[in-house]
């Protein structure tokens, strides 16, 4: 089995590597498009009524109708890992159920750290033989730059523990290409991103002219970081590039790539995962209004998307709410 793993890890590996590293040409730059920036701004509230709701289904009926009331939710809070992984299971189907139908295509992007082991439920019945895994596009908010077989990669994370065990189409992961600097991997993302853009694999946000990804899963450190956008980094302000990269990161690996702020708030759908007293302070801070006013705004507080944002916490990351 472990072999087998490894084998299919490596052929993985060589299929993502061979990802399109030098799209055809566009027939006009992307990022040439007027673009509105939304100042940083952390709101809770929910546009009246939630994009597509309406016209969630569940054409497998595993998922109940009526259970779609609680995506109206901004916040859960869950007693268990378990019961949280649960939850976050059944929202990312509801929504692959919805994309796959409405676009023919779902893309999701993936953070690293505990995220991937809040994603367990989903490789399991009834989620993993319901789901149409063909319809999935997988990307990745940050990533650490490193071999995609080394044990900091977040491509080698989500792979041991969810995409080795769902029949995604390779093709269809966009790894970085782990060849480049840190410089050269984000201007290939963004690059790829463009070509997936125009043709219509990724949907793009009319308001902002960025990509607009369907659901977009988030972690958050401690120190309330979201993917490699740290506290006090002037990056938290990049409003033209898509991908960017840092190498100063505080959280090891210091050379990593991640999407901008503007792209993450483009998108229709964003789950915020944050279980662990360790984020206690920093949920205190973004939904508890727990921040003094002279202090800094924590990267997280500048999650607004266009579109739904969800948290996901268990009790102990919600104890000081
Ligand atoms: O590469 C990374 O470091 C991750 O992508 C990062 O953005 C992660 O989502 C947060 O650091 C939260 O990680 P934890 O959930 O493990 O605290």
């Amino acid at each position: 089995m472990a072999s087998a793993s490894l084998s299919l890890f490596s052929t993985l590996s060589k299929l993502s590597s061979s990802l399109p590293t030098s799209p055809p040409k566009l027939s006009f730059p992307l990022h040439s498009l007027s673009v509105k920036f939304n100042p940083p701004a952390f709101s809770l509230s929910f546009p009246p009524i939630f994009p597509g709701l309406s016209r969630l289904h569940s054409p497998k009926n595993h998922r109940p109708l009526a259970s779609l009331t609680d995506m109206a939710s901004d916040k859960r809070v869950f007693d268990s890992g378990d019961d949280l992984a649960v939850s976050l299971a059944k929202y990312t189907a509801d929504l692959s159920d919805h994309f796959a139908n409405k676009r023919g295509a779902f893309t999701v992007v993936l953070s690293g750290g505990s995220l991937i082991k809040c994603l367990r439920k989903l490789v399991e019945p009834p989620y993993v033989d319901s789901i149409d895994w063909s319809k999935w596009h997988v990307f990745w908010v940050d990533e650490r730059v490193v071999p995609k077989d080394h044990v900091d990669s977040n491509y080698k994370l989500a792979y041991d523990g969810f995409l080795s065990q769902v029949p995604i189409l390779p093709g269809h992961v966009y790894a970085i290409n782990d060849a480049l600097s840190a410089e050269g991997a984000a201007e290939d993302y963004e690059t790829c991103l463009k070509h997936l853009v125009n043709t219509k694999v990724v949907d793009v946000s009319a308001a902002s002219g960025f990509p607009k990804f369907d659901l977009m899963l988030l972690g958050m450190g401690p120190d309330g970081h979201v993917a490699s956008l740290f506290p006090g980094h002037p990056l938290l302000n990049e409003n033209q590039k898509w991908v960017t990269f840092v190498k100063d990161s505080p959280k090891p690996p210091p050379e990593r790539i991640t999407f901008t702020f503007p792209v993450i708030n483009s998108s229709a759908y964003i789950a915020l995962v944050a279980p662990g007293a360790s984020k206690a302070d920093a949920v205190y801070t973004a939904l508890g209004g727990g921040s003094s006013q002279n202090a800094e705004t924590l990267p997280v507080q500048r999650v607004a998307p266009e579109g739904v944002l969800t948290w996901f916490l268990d009790k102990d990351a919600a104890s000081k709410l």
